[in-house]
């Protein structure tokens, strides 16, 4: 039905992602099958929820074992929470004073990204680390070990917010969401959904975790064993 009401024009609102998959067509005109559109639905629910909810998690994780970094973001939350009326909604100006805290997300993407990486074909013979790879192979390239490089990020475990303070890291040395054409194009509406989760949290609650030791997990994408349950302590 819906895909009829969309191609025969019945439907003026069509900026929904089922009715630009209903409308898209390739080069000779052709429409997506059903199948194919389900299969972009699904995979689009999976880059951009299960990714995005693993840097909730680890948000809230990281913080909890951290108090100054907690600290700080909440300092900077309550400075923006103090400055609206009660009920008055966050806007993009808001956004672009939460520098602190898009550090915290930035470390929580350096530390824990929840895309391991992926392949890509070599459009010409090129030589890395002293392996020649030639033209039309597949590489994977690996978003966590290149996070890790300790030359572009001293002390690659440590959990250090302020590494990005300041200033941006080199090309290609933070690749959380990918880079070049084909980079996630929901990278910023990531960190939006994101910096929001951190505002409404931080200003109501503390927390600290109930399993200390939990274990961290890759399925792919890294996840705390137990869920990681945590008590929350109203302000
Ligand atoms: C923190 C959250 C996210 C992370 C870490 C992430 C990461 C990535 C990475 C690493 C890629 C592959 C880039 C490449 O191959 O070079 C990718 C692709 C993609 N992401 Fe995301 N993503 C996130 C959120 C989202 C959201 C919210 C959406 C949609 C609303 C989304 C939609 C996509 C799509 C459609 C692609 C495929 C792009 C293409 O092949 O041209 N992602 N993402």
């Amino acid at each position: 039905m819906r895909r009829n009401q969309v191609r025969e024009k019945e439907l003026n609102i069509t900026h929904d992602l089922l009715s630009q998959l209903l409308l898209a067509t390739d080069e000779d005109g052709k429409f997506l099958t059903e199948m194919e559109i389900v299969d972009m639905i699904l995979g689009i629910l999976i880059a951009s929820h299960d990714t995005t909810s693993t840097v909730i998690t680890f948000v809230v994780y990281y913080l909890a074992d951290h108090p100054h970094v907690y600290t700080q973001v909440l300092k900077e939350q309550m400075g923006i929470a103090s400055s609206k009326r009660q009920e008055e909604l966050l806007n993009w100006e808001d956004m672009q004073k939460m520098t602190y805290s898009q550090n915290v997300i930035n470390e929580v993407l350096r530390l824990q990204p929840p895309s391991q990486g992926a392949f890509k074909q070599a459009i010409t013979n090129f030589t890395y680390a002293g392996f020649t790879i030639p033209k039309g192979w597949k590489a994977f390239w690996s978003v966590h070990t290149t996070h890790k490089d300790p030359e572009y990020f001293p002390d690659p475990e440590k959990f250090d917010p302020s590494r990005f303070e300041g200033r941006r890291p080199a090309p290609f040395t933070f690749v959380p969401f990918g880079g070049g054409p084909r980079m996630c194009p929901g990278s910023e509406f990531a960190r939006l959904e994101v910096v929001v989760f951190i505002h409404r949290l931080t200003t109501k609650f503390k927390w600290s975790r109930l399993i200390p030791n939990e274990k961290i997990i890759h399925e792919p994408s890294p996840i705390p064993a137990n869920g990681l349950p945590i008590r929350l302590l109203p302000h």
